[in-house]
């Protein structure tokens, strides 16, 4: 059975989503991809693209538009758009495009959503009160945001943090046995489901240097993280660390493993972000609905000059047609 189409949230009008979106279109037979439209608006397409837009009123236009031009669902008007400068107009379009796109998928017009890059302190000036787009789809489903992950996954790794966009400093606090537990747990899923991996491997990163070495550089390890491994691993996941992170993401310590568990955010995403800037997927484990993102943000300083490089967010739409499949397999 054909798979609905995609609802492509075009993020902050400002940046280089719409680009990115419209350069996908663009590819979408070279590419193989699935069927998608645009959910914004459709004047920050015009702003930094040429090519056909057809406007529609309903995900069912979509699928029958979508070999001709690019279909978008028009949401709130983001005033005038420049490129590289982001607005409060556009922050709110923003807002509102993910809001409706999730809206879509919870009902089943939209096979699943694929989000481009949001400006994150401009979503908070406007009253977006979750840390990302990951916690609000979270909530919008129901799923609380332990047992919501976001996964970075790329041709050479994938990555997990265990927490996520908050400050360095409160990261020791809120790294608990739960979470972890939560995270490995939907993260073993996910990479069974979505990655067809049957018995996957989890290497665990400590949170201090050489992983604390036993205790003399920090606690976290032996009163956090070494409990949690050991109760996933009688469990009979398996799970190995925690390993310093530094040494665990060469070629050859990454074929020892399928995901690699981060303690926060930038230990995840510098390797991911090193080695597959232009084909790494955020995909968020966990959720009824399918939801992948690219791995960049807003590129607010080369929005308006055509030079955005549509890669991830082309494998976050093929990803999400996997995700799509794997989510009727096995439900
Ligand atoms: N999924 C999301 O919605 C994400 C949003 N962000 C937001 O993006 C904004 C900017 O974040 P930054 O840290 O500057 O990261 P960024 O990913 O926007 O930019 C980092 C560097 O990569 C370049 N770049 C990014 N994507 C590119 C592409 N597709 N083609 C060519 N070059 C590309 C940029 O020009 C810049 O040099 C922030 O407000 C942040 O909140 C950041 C990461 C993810
Ligand atoms: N750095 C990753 C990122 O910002 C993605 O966050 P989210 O908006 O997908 O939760």
């Amino acid at each position: 059975m054909p798979l609905a189409p995609f609802a492509v949230s075009l993020g902050d009008p400002a940046g280089i989503g719409p680009e990115i979106v419209a350069k996908s279109w663009v590819m979408r037979e070279a590419r193989g991809l699935p069927p998608f439209f645009a959910v914004g608006d459709a004047a920050s397409l015009r702003a930094v693209w040429l090519g056909p837009i057809a406007p529609i009123g309903s995900p069912v236009e979509a699928a029958s538009v979508f070999d001709k031009a690019l279909p978008c669902l028009q949401v709130a008007d983001a005033g005038a758009i420049v490129p590289g400068t982001p607005s409060i107009d556009g922050a709110r379009t923003a807002f509102q495009a993910l809001e409706v796109s999730v809206g879509l998928a919870r009902q089943g017009s939209a096979a699943g959503i694929v989000t481009a890059p949001v400006g994150k302190e401009q979503l908070y000036g406007v009253g977006f009160t979750h840390p990302g787009q990951t916690e609000f789809v979270a909530e919008r489903c129901g799923v609380s945001a332990h047992n919501a992950v976001m996964m970075l996954a790329g041709p050479s790794l994938k990555v997990v943090p265990i927490t996520i966009h908050i400050a360095l400093a409160d990261v020791p606090s809120v790294l608990t046995i739960d979470l972890i537990r939560a995270r490995a747990l939907t993260t073993v899923k996910g990479l069974q489901r979505n990655f067809g991996i049957a018995r996957p491997r989890l290497a665990v990163a400590g949170l201090n240097p050489h992983a604390g070495e036993n205790g003399a550089l920090g606690r976290e390890e032996i009163d956090v993280i070494r409990p949690a491994i050991e109760s996933l691993r009688a469990e009979g996941l398996d799970i190995f660390g925690p390993l310093a992170a530094d040494g665990m993401f060469h070629a050859r310590a990454r074929e020892t493993y399928d995901a690699a568990l981060c303690m926060y955010h930038d230990q995840a995403l510098i390797p991911i972000k090193t080695l597959n800037f232009d084909d790494g997927v955020n995909i968020t484990l966990g959720l009824p609905i399918v939801r992948t993102s690219p791995d960049h943000g807003t590129a607010f300083g080369i929005a308006g000059t055509d030079s955005a490089n549509p890669g991830a967010m082309i494998a976050a739409l093929k990803m999400a047609a996997e995700a799509a499949r794997a989510l009727i397999a096995y439900g």
